[in-house]
């Protein structure tokens, strides 16, 4: 393979993706798309006020805890997976010798998962529930998988952890290494505020209330520690397999409900709080995946972080000089004219080479366009690391879907967690839980060779746009830091 086609490989483009530019679309004249804005506008804040309101969910937790088992059971019991699908999932597990696996069937989609048993990329779904549509991210729980849960954790409002209440198995997700405490700071440090903890596999411990308060009082100081606040973080008591306490308080003799009163897990995702969607912002929308369409056209998938998209606008396309008209938009099959902050969506462009999109490109307006930088200071928070991080770490840096190598260039200042103060000047290493401000250069993928220009990504402060100005921050396939990016500086 030449380095075309490892291109254009990466880019999820099967063989018969015509390299061919598809012909531009007329693009609306300015006046009409100034018109289709404002019209959106008007829609989406009327749908804010409106009964149903949308939001997105990032479905989290240690590998095995019944994430998918529990997400494809829910979709079932909210009627979204009809009895034909269900008996043909059951009948496709038990033939690989997985039929436990039967339920996750539905969001385990790609035969390499199959196999495995484990969730590697993020799954797409959509749940109706009385006055919420959630958009429902499934990240893999797998160490190995963990910057594809980053990408979902960075376009979710909220989340849904799921534990194993089983003896031993509870534990061994939430010790140190485990992913229950990884997920829950890395979410956190996403902006993810609110959380659903789903106590799973209540059937394997005789449905013990004992049992159910144990993990709660264990996981609640966490939660707490790693900034949740208690009024946003719910526990709900629940045995997937057998669909109890999902959409309904069944079944009847179930002895759960000897003890439990509470609201079942629907009840809980019904009442999440929709974020306040920033849709007078200026555009943009930071690609998360890049594929071929149905029709003729490439598709990029995202969520638009800010502002809002229509169908027909030209827009460039970040990092390069390349524009593409949007030819369509569409979510969960349905296609839509416009698309506001806040929504997850795909999106098919025309009048683009496919080469020039890739993930972490960001579409913006003309008249807008977001920086692009190579250096800047960033506000962090280390988390639990063994090995100190000094001035030159090299790291690899995580903005939305992209991932970069950076290092971390100069230590600022340690700051107060609590109040932001400066406590320390010039720090000669920052360890575990501390917070500082650094400045973070991005660096060469390569080390030998001559050195070829650093090339920026498209980022902006947090004080300009929140979802654009968050980070992660990984060494060694660990999760050192997150934070917020202060200033841009080169
Ligand atoms: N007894 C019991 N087993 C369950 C329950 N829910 C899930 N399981 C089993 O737990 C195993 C793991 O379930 P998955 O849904 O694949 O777990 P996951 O968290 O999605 O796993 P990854 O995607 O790999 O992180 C499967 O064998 C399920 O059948 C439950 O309520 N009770």
């Amino acid at each position: 393979m030449n380095q075309e086609e490892l291109d254009m490989a990466g880019l999820n483009l099967n063989e018969e993706a015509p390299r061919e530019i598809v012909p531009e679309e007329p693009p609306k004249t300015p006046a009409a798309i100034e018109k289709l804005i404002e019209e959106a506008k008007a829609a989406l804040t009327a749908q804010e006020q409106g009964e149903k309101q949308s939001l997105s969910l990032v479905v989290i937790g240690h590998v095995d805890a019944g994430k998918s088992t529990l997400m494809g059971r829910l979709l079932y019991e909210l009627g979204r997976i009809d009895e034909k699908r269900r008996i043909a999932n059951e009948r496709g597990s038990s033939k690989m010798g997985k039929s436990s696996f039967s339920w996750a069937w539905e969001l385990d989609g790609t035969q390499e998962e199959r196999e495995r048993g484990i969730t590697m990329d993020i799954a797409l779904q959509t749940l109706l529930t009385p006055h919420r549509v959630i958009t429902i991210l499934d990240a893999p729980g797998h160490k190995d998988f963990i910057p594809n849960m980053i990408s979902g954790a960075s376009q979710a409002d909220s989340a849904l952890l799921v534990v194993d209440a089983a003896v031993g198995e509870f534990e061994a997700g939430f010790e140190r290494g485990g992913q229950t405490r990884e997920h829950l700071l890395l979410v956190r440090s996403l902006g993810v505020s609110q959380v659903i903890v789903a106590v799973n596999k209540l059937d394997q411990v005789e449905w013990s209330k004992a049992r159910y308060e144990e993990i709660c009082e264990l996981l609640k100081p966490f939660l707490l520690q790693s900034g949740f606040h208690p009024a946003k973080t719910k526990f709900v008591p629940v045995a997937a397999m057998e669909g109890v306490n999902l959409a309904r308080a069944e079944p009847v003799g179930c002895p759960l409900y000897q003890w439990y009163k509470g609201p079942t897990l629907v009840d809980l995702l019904d009442a999440l709080e929709p974020p306040s969607r920033d849709i007078n912002a200026p555009l943009r929308f930071p690609i998360s995946n890049v594929f071929k369409g149905q029709t003729s056209g490439i598709c990029v998938s995202g969520r638009v972080c800010g502002g809002v998209i229509v169908a027909g606008e030209s827009l460039r396309i970040i990092p390069g000089d390349e524009s593409a008209t949007v030819k369509a938009i569409d979510s969960d099959g349905d296609s839509l004219p416009w698309a506001g902050a806040g929504s997850n969506v795909n999106v098919t462009l025309t009048g683009v080479d496919p080469i020039s999109l890739s993930v972490g490109s960001v579409l913006c307006r003309p008249s807008h366009l977001v920086p692009l930088a190579s250096t800047f200071t960033a506000k962090i928070i280390v988390f639990d690391i063994q090995v100190p991080i000094t001035a030159g770490t090299s790291v690899e840096l995580f903005h939305h879907s992209r991932d970069v190598p950076a290092a971390i260039s100069r230590l600022v200042a340690t700051l107060d967690r609590s109040n932001g103060t400066v406590l320390k000047n010039k720090p000669r290493v920052l360890t575990k839980n501390m917070s500082a401000e650094v400045e973070i250069s991005l660096r060469n993928a390569t080390y030998s060779g001559p050195a070829s220009r650093v090339l920026p990504i498209p980022i902006e402060p947090f004080s300009v746009n929140k979802d654009m100005g968050r980070i992660l921050i990984r060494r060694g396939g660990e999760t050192i830091a997150a934070g917020v990016v202060l200033e841009l500086l080169a």
